[in-house]
């Protein structure tokens, strides 16, 4: 095999590295399809647990198999006594992806099913991390403000159920509905970081716990997920719409990323980005508050003009959130809370057709020598 510097692609940029059906983007129309089916519209029209049960399944659910679908998801959110105590004794201080990172981790330790990496055992396993990662978000976060956790609620869909273990409460329908749209634009997106990180762990034969705890340590990042907090604390520095675009300015000057824009495959926009908008406006009117977005209006608008960079979903996912009543910290968990069937998904297909994800590196160092004499 040759071993040709130009054809190194750094970053693995524009490599094409396995086929896929899960979701195909298309930056040529800027477009994303879940299974077939265009994610605006999984985002006007399904619920997350229908998205769920799409792209872990291929089809959409009738609705007995919907029905199934919610029971087995309800009835699995519990987290065990063994859990709380790990997640009490964290320091206050952790970050909740890394406290929701530890608390998989523990998770994959108590389940029944761990070593299995049949394809039945890894879908149950898939269920009960979907069911119980938000249950384990919320202790965490809520230990770390001093607070007792909230037990789930099985009659609650998934994303009413966050808000209760999150925050006590479940808000109005429009907030509610919001946030499940966020948990369907954020559900999958083809060989993004993370899923590449949980494709490569299960190419080993590895399991899914094991692949799924390398993929929230991926997502942290805030090249990848990361910058959807990230945003939330640009927008709460630069303060005010009217500092914005002096703001950008100063990172233009020192040419420092702006956090929420740009995307390895989307050149001229991300698909996901008008539904979250639109729905992160909808906040905006909800909780009579329009600083951010306008903010976010005139950050956009100048990023365009000024360097042609359009802004990713992380971009208006962070007000969004904000607006719901979500601290910051929480927001790339609930990212975590989301892509778990995207990873999974992807776990199941890996391992239905695998080859070990192992590539080349060109040698830079040293040249072959002679050890010093001893
Ligand atoms: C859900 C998600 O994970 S979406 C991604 C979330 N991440 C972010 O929002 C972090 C900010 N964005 C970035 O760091 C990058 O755009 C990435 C990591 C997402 C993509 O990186 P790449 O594909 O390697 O960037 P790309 O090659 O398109 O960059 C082209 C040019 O635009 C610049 N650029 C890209 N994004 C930004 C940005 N957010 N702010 C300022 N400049 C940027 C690059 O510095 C580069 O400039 P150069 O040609 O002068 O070196
Ligand atoms: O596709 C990517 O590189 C990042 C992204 O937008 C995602 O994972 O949703």
């Amino acid at each position: 095999m040759s071993e040709n510097l130009n054809e190194i692609r750094k970053g693995l940029v524009g490599v094409v590295a396995d086929v896929s059906a899960v979701s195909k983007v298309m930056p040529e129309t800027n477009s994303l399809t879940y299974r077939g089916y265009a994610v605006q519209d999984l985002a006007e029209h399904c619920s997350f647990e229908e998205v769920a049960y799409l792209l872990w399944n291929g089809e959409l659910p009738d609705a007995a198999q919907l029905a199934d679908f919610r029971k087995e998801e309800a009835s699995n959110r519990a987290i065990t006594p063994a859990l709380h105590q790990v997640i009490r004794a964290f320091p206050h201080d952790a970050h909740p992806m890394d406290a929701i990172r530890t608390a998989v981790s523990f998770l994959g330790l108590e389940d029944p099913d761990t070593a299995d990496t049949s394809e039945p055992a890894t879908r149950r396993k898939a269920m009960r991390l979907l069911a119980r990662i938000p249950t384990a978000i919320a202790a965490a976060h809520r230990a770390s403000k001093g607070q007792a956790p909230v037990d789930p609620d099985p009659s609650l869909s998934f994303a009413e159920n966050f808000f209760h273990v999150v925050l006590g409460k479940v808000p109005a329908p429009e907030v509610v509905k919001a946030f499940d749209v966020s948990l369907i634009l954020y559900a999958e997106h083809g060989f993004n970081a993370s899923t590449f990180t949980a494709r490569t762990v299960t190419s080993t034969g590895a399991d899914l716990h094991g692949a799924v705890t390398a993929a929230i340590a991926a997502l942290k990042g805030p090249l990848h997920g990361g910058a959807n907090e990230a945003v939330m604390h640009m927008l709460t520095e630069i303060g005010s719409p009217e500092k914005a675009a002096d703001w950008l300015r100063g990172r233009f000057d020192h040419k420092a990323l702006v956090m929420g824009f740009g995307h390895r495959v989307y050149k001229n926009g991300d698909s996901r980005v008008p539904t979250m908008t639109r729905y992160a406006e909808k906040m905006a009117e909800v909780v009579g508050d329009r600083r951010w977005m306008e903010m976010s209006r005139i950050l956009a608008a100048e990023m365009l003009e000024k360097k042609n960079i359009h802004p990713n979903l992380d971009f208006p996912a962070g007000p969004a959130y904000h607006l719901m009543g979500f601290d910051i910290p929480l927001f790339t968990p609930i990212f975590v809370a989301s892509r778990i069937t995207g990873w999974a998904a992807h776990v199941i297909e890996q391992s239905a057709d695998n080859r070990l994800i192992r590539p080349l590196s060109q040698y830079t160092g040293a040249a072959q020598r002679e050890l010093p004499h001893r």
